[in-house]
Protein backbone atom coordinates (compact mmCIF):
# COMPACT_ATOMS: atom_id res chain seq x y z
CA UNK A 1 0.00 0.00 0.00
CA UNK A 2 2.88 2.16 0.93
CA UNK A 3 4.42 1.23 -2.90
CA UNK A 4 1.09 2.25 -4.10
CA UNK A 5 0.88 5.80 -2.81
CA UNK A 6 4.26 6.61 -4.12
CA UNK A 7 4.54 8.66 -7.18
CA UNK A 8 6.50 6.36 -9.56
CA UNK A 9 6.62 6.02 -13.10
CA UNK A 10 5.10 2.41 -13.18
CA UNK A 11 1.75 3.42 -10.67
CA UNK A 12 0.74 6.55 -12.82
CA UNK A 13 -2.58 4.94 -13.44
CA UNK A 14 -2.88 3.19 -10.57
CA UNK A 15 -1.55 5.00 -7.56
CA UNK A 16 -4.04 5.28 -4.48
CA UNK A 17 -4.87 8.57 -2.34
CA UNK A 18 -4.88 8.79 1.03
CA UNK A 19 -8.51 8.16 1.38
CA UNK A 20 -7.96 4.64 -0.63
CA UNK A 21 -5.47 3.70 1.88
CA UNK A 22 -7.31 4.41 4.72
CA UNK A 23 -10.32 1.85 3.02
CA UNK A 24 -7.85 -0.64 2.51
CA UNK A 25 -6.82 -0.18 6.25
CA UNK A 26 -10.57 -0.73 7.55
CA UNK A 27 -11.30 -3.22 4.81
CA UNK A 28 -7.75 -5.25 6.50
CA UNK A 29 -9.16 -4.76 9.89
CA UNK A 30 -12.79 -6.09 9.24
CA UNK A 31 -12.14 -8.81 6.98
CA UNK A 32 -9.08 -10.11 9.21
CA UNK A 33 -10.42 -8.96 12.81
CA UNK A 34 -13.51 -10.91 13.04
CA UNK A 35 -12.76 -13.95 11.54
CA UNK A 36 -9.81 -14.96 12.54
CA UNK A 37 -10.88 -14.43 16.49
CA UNK A 38 -14.21 -16.57 15.46
CA UNK A 39 -11.48 -19.29 14.28
CA UNK A 40 -10.10 -19.23 17.49
CA UNK A 41 -13.08 -19.23 19.73
CA UNK A 42 -14.83 -22.21 17.99
CA UNK A 43 -11.48 -24.05 18.03
CA UNK A 44 -11.06 -23.58 22.04
CA UNK A 45 -14.64 -24.92 21.91
CA UNK A 46 -13.96 -27.97 19.84
CA UNK A 47 -10.85 -28.26 21.98
CA UNK A 48 -12.84 -28.37 25.11
CA UNK A 49 -15.07 -30.68 24.18
CA UNK A 50 -12.68 -33.19 22.55
CA UNK A 51 -9.99 -33.67 25.42
CA UNK A 52 -8.15 -36.14 23.36
CA UNK A 53 -7.30 -34.14 20.71
CA UNK A 54 -6.17 -31.57 22.81
CA UNK A 55 -3.93 -33.60 24.93
CA UNK A 56 -2.61 -34.85 21.40
CA UNK A 57 -1.94 -30.84 20.61
CA UNK A 58 -0.17 -30.20 23.37
CA UNK A 59 1.95 -33.08 23.65
CA UNK A 60 2.76 -31.91 19.94
CA UNK A 61 3.12 -27.96 20.72
CA UNK A 62 5.36 -28.80 23.81
CA UNK A 63 7.36 -30.89 21.48
CA UNK A 64 7.99 -28.66 18.69
CA UNK A 65 7.91 -25.22 20.86
CA UNK A 66 8.44 -26.06 24.47
CA UNK A 67 7.90 -23.52 26.50
CA UNK A 68 8.74 -20.48 24.08
CA UNK A 69 7.30 -18.45 22.15
CA UNK A 70 6.94 -20.56 18.35
CA UNK A 71 8.54 -19.37 15.24
CA UNK A 72 7.68 -20.00 11.68
CA UNK A 73 9.99 -22.98 11.54
CA UNK A 74 8.41 -24.37 14.53
CA UNK A 75 4.64 -23.01 13.17
CA UNK A 76 5.06 -25.12 9.84
CA UNK A 77 5.53 -28.38 12.63
CA UNK A 78 2.77 -28.34 13.97
CA UNK A 79 0.68 -30.87 11.92
CA UNK A 80 -2.33 -31.47 14.27
CA UNK A 81 -2.69 -28.22 15.41
CA UNK A 82 -2.93 -27.65 11.32
CA UNK A 83 -5.50 -30.03 10.80
CA UNK A 84 -7.82 -29.44 14.03
CA UNK A 85 -7.55 -25.47 12.57
CA UNK A 86 -9.15 -26.71 9.20
CA UNK A 87 -11.59 -29.10 10.73
CA UNK A 88 -12.62 -25.92 12.92
CA UNK A 89 -12.77 -23.74 9.68
CA UNK A 90 -14.93 -26.37 7.64
CA UNK A 91 -17.75 -26.89 11.07
CA UNK A 92 -17.96 -23.44 11.56
CA UNK A 93 -16.64 -21.18 8.86
CA UNK A 94 -16.23 -17.96 10.47
CA UNK A 95 -17.93 -16.49 6.41
CA UNK A 96 -20.96 -18.50 6.13
CA UNK A 97 -21.92 -17.78 2.33
CA UNK A 98 -20.20 -15.69 -0.38
CA UNK A 99 -22.49 -13.85 -3.39
CA UNK A 100 -20.73 -13.54 -7.32
CA UNK A 101 -22.52 -11.18 -9.61
CA UNK A 102 -22.90 -12.21 -13.40
CA UNK A 103 -21.62 -9.70 -15.11
CA UNK A 104 -22.96 -10.95 -18.46
CA UNK A 105 -25.64 -13.69 -19.37
CA UNK A 106 -23.81 -16.78 -18.83
CA UNK A 107 -24.59 -20.56 -18.62
CA UNK A 108 -23.04 -22.28 -15.54
CA UNK A 109 -23.39 -25.86 -15.32
CA UNK A 110 -26.89 -26.41 -17.01
CA UNK A 111 -27.86 -23.31 -15.13
CA UNK A 112 -28.46 -20.24 -17.14
CA UNK A 113 -27.57 -17.03 -15.26
CA UNK A 114 -28.62 -13.73 -16.41
CA UNK A 115 -26.54 -10.45 -16.17
CA UNK A 116 -26.49 -8.56 -12.97
CA UNK A 117 -28.21 -12.23 -11.00
CA UNK A 118 -26.99 -12.29 -7.58
CA UNK A 119 -25.63 -15.91 -7.37
CA UNK A 120 -25.08 -17.11 -3.49
CA UNK A 121 -22.11 -19.95 -2.24
CA UNK A 122 -23.33 -21.37 0.84
CA UNK A 123 -20.10 -21.93 2.62
CA UNK A 124 -21.62 -23.41 5.97
CA UNK A 125 -24.09 -25.74 3.73
CA UNK A 126 -21.16 -27.27 1.28
CA UNK A 127 -18.95 -27.66 4.40
CA UNK A 128 -21.80 -30.17 5.78
CA UNK A 129 -23.42 -31.77 3.01
CA UNK A 130 -23.06 -35.52 3.74
CA UNK A 131 -22.49 -36.11 -0.17
CA UNK A 132 -19.51 -34.05 -0.33
CA UNK A 133 -17.63 -34.95 3.38
CA UNK A 134 -19.55 -38.30 3.71
CA UNK A 135 -21.54 -39.70 6.93
CA UNK A 136 -19.63 -37.77 9.72
CA UNK A 137 -19.88 -34.44 8.02
CA UNK A 138 -21.52 -33.30 10.86
CA UNK A 139 -18.78 -35.00 13.25
CA UNK A 140 -15.40 -33.43 14.38
CA UNK A 141 -12.83 -35.41 12.51
CA UNK A 142 -9.82 -33.43 11.86
CA UNK A 143 -8.18 -36.51 10.43
CA UNK A 144 -10.35 -36.11 7.21
CA UNK A 145 -7.68 -33.30 6.23
CA UNK A 146 -4.75 -36.01 6.75
CA UNK A 147 -3.63 -35.84 2.93
CA UNK A 148 -4.22 -32.29 2.40
CA UNK A 149 -7.24 -30.01 1.59
CA UNK A 150 -8.26 -30.76 -2.22
CA UNK A 151 -8.36 -35.15 -1.27
CA UNK A 152 -10.15 -34.27 2.76
CA UNK A 153 -14.00 -34.13 1.08
CA UNK A 154 -14.93 -36.12 -2.34
CA UNK A 155 -14.85 -32.69 -4.35
CA UNK A 156 -11.19 -31.33 -4.28
CA UNK A 157 -13.31 -27.64 -3.82
CA UNK A 158 -15.40 -28.38 -1.23
CA UNK A 159 -13.44 -26.58 1.42
CA UNK A 160 -13.95 -23.21 1.05
CA UNK A 161 -13.50 -21.33 3.93
CA UNK A 162 -11.07 -18.83 2.46
CA UNK A 163 -12.83 -18.80 -0.79
CA UNK A 164 -12.18 -19.81 -4.14
CA UNK A 165 -10.53 -18.24 -7.43
CA UNK A 166 -9.44 -14.69 -8.39
CA UNK A 167 -10.73 -13.13 -5.06
CA UNK A 168 -9.42 -15.60 -2.74
CA UNK A 169 -8.45 -14.45 0.85
CA UNK A 170 -5.50 -12.54 0.73
CA UNK A 171 -5.15 -13.21 4.18
CA UNK A 172 -5.36 -16.45 4.56
CA UNK A 173 -1.63 -17.31 5.06
CA UNK A 174 -0.84 -15.00 7.79
CA UNK A 175 -4.82 -16.11 9.62
CA UNK A 176 -3.17 -19.66 9.73
CA UNK A 177 -0.45 -18.34 11.03
CA UNK A 178 -1.93 -16.46 13.80
CA UNK A 179 -4.01 -18.82 14.87
CA UNK A 180 -1.45 -21.47 14.86
CA UNK A 181 0.38 -19.07 16.71
CA UNK A 182 -2.30 -18.44 19.34
CA UNK A 183 -3.57 -21.73 19.71
CA UNK A 184 0.00 -22.79 20.82
CA UNK A 185 0.95 -20.51 22.94
CA UNK A 186 -2.65 -21.23 25.13
CA UNK A 187 -1.90 -24.65 25.19
CA UNK A 188 1.62 -24.09 26.46
CA UNK A 189 -0.43 -22.73 28.90
CA UNK A 190 -3.70 -23.67 29.77
CA UNK A 191 -5.80 -26.82 29.39
CA UNK A 192 -9.52 -26.12 27.94
CA UNK A 193 -12.87 -27.46 29.41
CA UNK A 194 -16.39 -26.85 29.13
CA UNK A 195 -17.99 -25.76 32.76
C1 LIG B 1 -9.88 -17.34 9.68
C2 LIG B 1 -9.69 -16.18 9.10
C3 LIG B 1 -10.27 -15.75 7.78
C4 LIG B 1 -11.27 -16.30 7.03
C5 LIG B 1 -12.10 -17.54 7.33
C6 LIG B 1 -11.41 -15.46 5.84
C7 LIG B 1 -12.33 -15.71 4.83
C8 LIG B 1 -12.45 -14.92 3.70
C9 LIG B 1 -13.38 -15.17 2.63
C10 LIG B 1 -14.37 -16.34 2.56
C11 LIG B 1 -13.22 -14.20 1.72
C12 LIG B 1 -13.98 -14.04 0.40
C13 LIG B 1 -13.22 -14.77 -0.69
C14 LIG B 1 -13.96 -14.85 -1.99
O1 LIG B 1 -14.85 -14.03 -2.25
O2 LIG B 1 -13.65 -15.80 -2.77
C15 LIG B 1 -12.19 -13.30 2.21
C16 LIG B 1 -11.74 -12.17 1.56
C17 LIG B 1 -10.81 -11.30 2.06
N1 LIG B 1 -10.07 -11.46 3.20
FE1 LIG B 1 -10.21 -13.01 4.49
N2 LIG B 1 -10.50 -14.45 5.92
C18 LIG B 1 -9.78 -14.57 7.07
C19 LIG B 1 -8.75 -13.77 7.52
C20 LIG B 1 -8.30 -12.65 6.87
C21 LIG B 1 -7.19 -11.82 7.32
C22 LIG B 1 -6.34 -12.09 8.57
C23 LIG B 1 -7.09 -10.80 6.44
C24 LIG B 1 -6.12 -9.64 6.40
C25 LIG B 1 -5.17 -9.43 7.24
C26 LIG B 1 -8.11 -10.98 5.43
C27 LIG B 1 -8.33 -10.13 4.36
C28 LIG B 1 -9.24 -10.36 3.36
C29 LIG B 1 -9.47 -9.43 2.25
C30 LIG B 1 -8.78 -8.08 2.04
C31 LIG B 1 -10.44 -10.02 1.43
C32 LIG B 1 -11.01 -9.48 0.14
C33 LIG B 1 -10.21 -10.05 -1.02
C34 LIG B 1 -10.72 -9.54 -2.35
O3 LIG B 1 -11.92 -9.30 -2.50
O4 LIG B 1 -9.90 -9.42 -3.27
N3 LIG B 1 -8.81 -12.12 5.72
N4 LIG B 1 -11.73 -13.78 3.41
Amino acid sequence: MIEASENTESNKSTKLNMDEIVEECKTFFLAGHETSSNLLTWTVFLLSLHQDWQTRLKEEVLKECGMGIPDSDRLARLRLVNLVLLEALRLYCPVVEMFREASKDMKLGNLMIPKNVLVSIPLAKIHRSKEYWGEDANEFNPNRFTNGISKAAKHPNAFLAFGMGPRTCVGQNFAMLEAKAVLAMVLQRFSLSVI
